[in-house]
């Protein structure tokens, strides 16, 4: 009778993607309309859609489980069935959820509807300023540590400091609702996403061959900080105080570009004012994206999704303005959420979350139950890969943003891939530790009355920086990012700055723009796929499987390899690697950070 319950099954889990995908549109509706526009009442709304699809989905899952879909024959659709057979948090008993529920919202209210006073004002009257495009831009623009200093330390009073219990209520129900799938705790859940038991041993192997160069990258920086700020504001073998890397997490160090540059009046390759001058706008900004992926072969934005995106932050509401996309699964539906703003650094986010929407449009026509990447870092990975491509000079200057100037300069090059490095290796660390804190959360290494400290532990380890004043466990830092109050895994965008090389390779190759025989031929970090079908035939065929194999299957289909290598990445930077050993020695700068973070006085 296993015959009939596998043909009996194949009919179930037909009928189960279809209810599955109403119910996720219904539940995805809501969430958008609480995302978009932050009222109690799109508060309730999005809460008992939740509550009420968790019942539903609860149900199905006590039929689903009842199958011996262990024992089927068919592959395709044993997998459908032990992917259905992970319940998730609506494992939880009715209060517990709606619980966690409310308390994810609350969070994410907070961080979203947080306002800070401007630096100076003592009056405290017009406090008035958002993290985007306010504060951000401060973060990004100012050269006054102690203009800097204010806004990073008001941030956290206002976001992470007022989410610290909610945070430890949060994690106590997401182990429990973790126990109720059979998972040892929350980190065993999340990592299940990669479908390997040795994923941590992994990332900590990709991250051991990346951390020399982060060293080498990390010392020159600093160097060119103390430069600029003395020996007082950044000592020549500390850490790096946070708040002078141009973003409120130093997680990405692209903003200060302008002082940190090697080679000084070479051509300018920031095209913000060049995108200031042509009067882009928001929408210009998205439609070149979704040119770049028409020139591939691949697929254009429909209609509705011109329609129905919020490309420009809104006024007279509260919303999440943390960029995000949206699959509405039901085949039509796809939008992009994003206050953006005309700058270089909004043109890369609008071509990362672009990614994910073109993986939504190739996998559209999948079971409901494969509509993911292969795993979560490929979904962050295929707008960045693209962008890789777009934020060459070479195609800079065929868009018109960079005057079209004659020779290579090999000064010019150096600039471009440290001005890369600044955002793509200043980020890899911050991009591990983010769920190493987390992990050890979940698992109880790291406790509430050490989460403050163990947070900074790994800051100084990781990345070597340092808070510009002293911190205690009074703040919660972590809550100070989006992803941490959101309920948003981090290790994908880890996995994704290591894997986007290995596919910009792939993809360099079948457009014949490198050759692995020869990879100084053509570098790497000048290929540019712009208009190759060959390149883009191939990026929609992996990202048209969706999670329908495992993700080496997935990664084999485009690279020939099947396991996550930082090789393509150390390629790609390879040029800059050297010439930082080489300007280091030449300065005698030191390696490293090892005297101990000095508490702030
Ligand atoms: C743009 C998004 C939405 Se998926 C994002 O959260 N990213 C993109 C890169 C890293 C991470 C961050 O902002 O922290
Ligand atoms: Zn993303």
């Amino acid at each position: 009778e296993d015959q009939d319950a596998e043909v009996e099954g194949r009919d179930y889990m037909a009928k189960l993607n279809k209810e599955m995908a109403l119910l996720s549109n219904k539940q995805v509706k809501a969430a958008w309309a609480y995302d978009s526009n932050i009222t109690e009442h799109n508060k309730e709304l999005k809460l008992n859609v939740s509550l009420e699809t968790a019942k539903v989905v609860k149900e199905r899952w006590l039929n689903t489980i009842r199958f011996p879909w262990q024992s089927f024959k068919d592959e395709d659709l044993k997998r459908q069935f032990k992917k259905m057979s992970i319940l998730g948090t609506a494992a939880l008993p009715d209060d517990k959820y709606e619980k966690l529920e409310n308390t994810i919202t609350t969070m994410t209210s907070i961080y979203a509807e947080a306002k800070l006073c401007p630096y100076g004002d003592t009056s405290n009257t017009d406090c008035q300023l958002s993290l985007e495009p306010e504060i951000s831009e401060k973060l990004a623009k100012s050269r006054s540590p102690d203009e800097l200093k204010h806004y990073w330390v008001e941030w956290r009073n206002s976001t992470g400091r007022k989410c610290r219990n909610l945070y430890t209520e949060y994690v106590t129900l997401m182990n429990e609702a973790a126990k109720l799938n059979n998972f040892t705790d929350a980190a065993e859940y999340w990592l299940h996403d990669f479908e390997m038991n040795d994923f941590e041993k992994e990332v900590q192997k990709l991250w051991n061959v990346i951390e020399p160069l982060y060293m080498q990258l990390h010392a020159y920086v600093r160097g060119r900080l103390n430069e600029k700020y003395g020996d007082e504001m950044v000592p020549k073998q500390g850490a790096i105080p946070a708040h002078l890397l141009g973003n409120m997490w130093s997680q990405t160090w692209g903003n200060s570009y302008e002082f940190t540059v090697p080679f000084q009046g070479k051509q300018q390759i920031d095209v913000t004012e060049s995108m200031k001058q042509q009067n882009y706008t928001p929408l210009k900004m998205f439609k070149l994206s979704d040119e770049f992926f028409k020139s591939l072969n691949l697929s254009a934005m429909p209609e509705l999704f011109w329609n129905n995106s919020i490309i420009e932050k809104p006024q007279g509401r509260e919303l999440v303005c943390h960029a995000s996309a949206w699959d509405f699964y039901d085949g039509e539906d796809f939008r992009i959420k994003e206050c953006t703003v005309v700058t270089m650094e909004d043109l890369y986010t609008v071509h990362h979350e672009m990614g994910h929407i073109q993986y939504y449009l190739q996998y559209k026509d999948q079971p409901n139950v494969y509509k993911e990447g292969a795993n979560s870092g490929f979904h962050e990975a295929v707008g960045d890969t693209i962008a890789l491509s777009v934020s060459t000079p070479k195609h800079m200057r065929k868009i018109g943003l960079l005057d079209p100037q004659s020779e290579d300069d090999p000064q010019a090059d150096i600039n471009f891939l440290f001005l890369t490095a600044l955002d793509k290796i200043a980020f890899l660390p911050f991009g591990y530790l983010m769920d190493v804190w987390r992990w050890g959360v979940f698992k109880g290494t790291i406790e509430p009355k050490n989460y403050n400290c163990q947070w900074w532990n790994l800051r100084w380890r990781y990345q070597g920086i340092e808070p510009p004043v002293h911190r205690s466990e009074e703040d919660f830092d972590p809550g100070a990012k989006y992803h941490i109050v959101g309920d948003t895994p981090y290790i994908r965008y880890f996995v994704s700055f290591i894997i986007q090389f290995q596919f910009h390779r792939a993809l360099c190759e079948k457009a014949g723009q490198f050759d692995p025989q020869n990879p100084t031929s053509k570098p790497l970090h000048q290929c540019d796929i712009y208009q190759s079908t060959e390149a883009g035939n191939a990026l929609g065929a992996m990202l048209k499987m969706g999670s329908s194999k495992p993700w080496p299957d997935a990664m084999e289909a485009l690279t020939g390899q099947r396991k996550m290598d930082a090789s393509a990445l150390m390629q790609y930077f390879a040029p800059l690697y050297e010439w930082l050993k080489e300007e280091n020695k030449r300065t005698g700068a030191s390696i490293g950070w090892r005297t101990h973070p000095q508490q702030k006085r």
